[in-house]
């Protein structure tokens, strides 16, 4: 073969190879644009199915804004379905900063103090919302659990009175649950123009509020007869009075105390307050009644005198398993029933003492009229007698999380009340306060 054959061969040959390896890029270049044409043919889709619904909600919310007669029609439908929007009424001002230590229930700490401000923007004059309200004692308020973190929430809970135990979320009040609505009855203290003076609360500063409601006793508790008069309500209030029992009525989940208890003893209730049975064998059958309901709650003694030796330890005379049910009865009518462990809990109450500095440090604290500078000031405790009465009641009621309790038990519990932060440490059946401290005035925010 000639020189310039041979090389026109070789020629042929690379270009032969080259041929190939630009077939095969052509190749994996079309694959590559096949597959970013399939991408954004699905990205198209979403996006068109997107605009869609963008267009759906214009027109839905264009049909609530444009007409009066058609926003009606949106808003009602919205209504109907039970998908409003809410407002806050008004910003809850709290002896309470932060969850921790904050108590579970208002009947915990009834020396705890907030106020509620009504909110300009609900009401012209939000000061006329509230004519009527101060004859009240007692409001119900709901709030939103706005520092839960996150909108979880599950079927079943663990309550910490029961130490670990679950139970379905809608049989206890946790702030853990669908639309996180926390419901607290608080005790009305006054009424300034616009301004709702509270104690009694388990509300942090800060809580958006939904709404009030003046609490009827009447309506709200089925253990009142529905034609007694609000005076002879108050007679039905202090029957407990000639046995040494002042609790209020009240059904409420925490409260632990005896007295308490004995405050759901309706029929006597009732009956106490009737004005046409005021003879003495109506008023024997009254007290054999609240002797059989002092029975059941085991604060009255089968027999006086075996009582004397008997240690029950608190509550247990709900019923056995704490998640079975009691069921109070008196004569042929039913009143309400609870579930035994909110009275009958696994966990007991605590015993709550204080170091010597510590009760020196919160002797420092004066009431919020002082007009000494040099000493800590609370924002919303008259003094440190009221104080200690919120600390042990917080305390006693063992406000740690079941893991605390379980797993880290010797470490320091803090917590704030008012303008103290509080140091505390828990041993077997009681809690200690070992310091207290005033709060730096730059966390003074959290609080109105
Ligand atoms: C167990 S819940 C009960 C509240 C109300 N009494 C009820 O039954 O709906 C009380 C606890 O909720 C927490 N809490 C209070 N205000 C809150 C808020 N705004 N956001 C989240 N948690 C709050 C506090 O830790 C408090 O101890």
């Amino acid at each position: 073969m000639s020189p310039s054959l041979c090389s026109c061969a070789e020629q042929v040959r690379k270009l032969t190879q080259q041929a190939s390896i630009m077939r095969r890029e052509i190749k994996n270049l079309r694959q590559q644009i096949d597959g970013s044409i399939r991408a954004h043919k699905k990205q198209l889709s979403s996006l068109q199915s997107m605009l869609t619904d963008c267009m759906k909600h214009d027109d839905r919310l264009q049909s609530v804004s444009k007409s009066p007669s058609q926003s009606h029609g949106g808003i009602n439908q919205l209504l109907e379905q039970g998908r409003i929007q809410t407002v806050p009424i008004g910003y809850v001002s709290s002896c309470f900063a932060v969850k921790t230590g904050t108590p579970r229930q208002p009947t915990i700490c009834s020396s705890s103090q907030a106020s509620l401000k009504i909110e300009p923007s609900v009401f012209n004059n939000p000061e006329h919302s509230l004519v009527g309200l101060e004859q009240y004692s007692h409001i119900w308020i709901i709030f939103l659990f706005h520092k839960n973190g996150q909108m979880s929430y599950k079927a079943k809970v663990k309550p910490p009175r029961l130490n670990g135990q679950r139970v379905g979320v809608y049989s206890t009040r946790s702030p853990h649950r669908p639309n996180a609505l926390g419901l607290t009855l608080a005790k009305l203290e006054r009424i300034t123009g616009d301004t709702l003076h509270l104690s009694g609360v388990d509300i942090i500063a800060g809580t958006p509020v939904l709404d009030i409601k003046p609490y009827i006793p009447d309506y709200d508790s089925p253990k009142t007869r529905t034609d007694d008069t609000s005076s002879e309500y108050k007679q039905t209030s202090s029957f407990t009075d000639p046995m040494d029992l002042d609790e209020e009525p009240d059904t409420l989940e925490t409260s632990s105390e005896p007295s308490s208890e004995l405050s759901v003893c309706p029929a006597a209730a009732s009956d106490f307050s009737s004005s046409e049975r005021s003879g003495s064998s109506e008023v024997t059958d009254v007290l054999e009644e609240v002797k059989n309901y002092l029975r059941q709650q085991q604060l009255f003694p089968e027999n006086p005198d075996e009582d004397k030796n008997t240690d029950t330890p608190e509550g247990t005379s709900v019923g056995t398993s704490p998640l079975k049910s009691s069921s109070l009865r008196f004569g042929h009518e039913d009143y309400s029933t609870i579930a035994a462990w909110v009275r009958a809990p696994p966990i007991s109450n605590l015993d709550v003492r204080f170091t010597a500095n510590a009760e020196k440090e919160l002797k420092e604290f004066l009431p919020p009229d002082s007009t000494d500078s040099t000493r800590p000031k609370f924002q919303f405790l008259k003094g440190p007698d009221e104080a200690v009465a919120a600390i042990h009641g917080i305390l006693s009621a063992d406000p740690r999380s079941v893991y605390r309790r379980t797993r880290c038990q010797d470490r320091l519990f803090f917590f704030t009340l008012d303008t103290a932060d509080i140091t505390c440490w828990f041993g077997d059946g009681f809690a200690e306060v070992v310091r207290v401290k005033p709060v730096q005035s730059s966390e003074l925010t959290n609080i109105v």
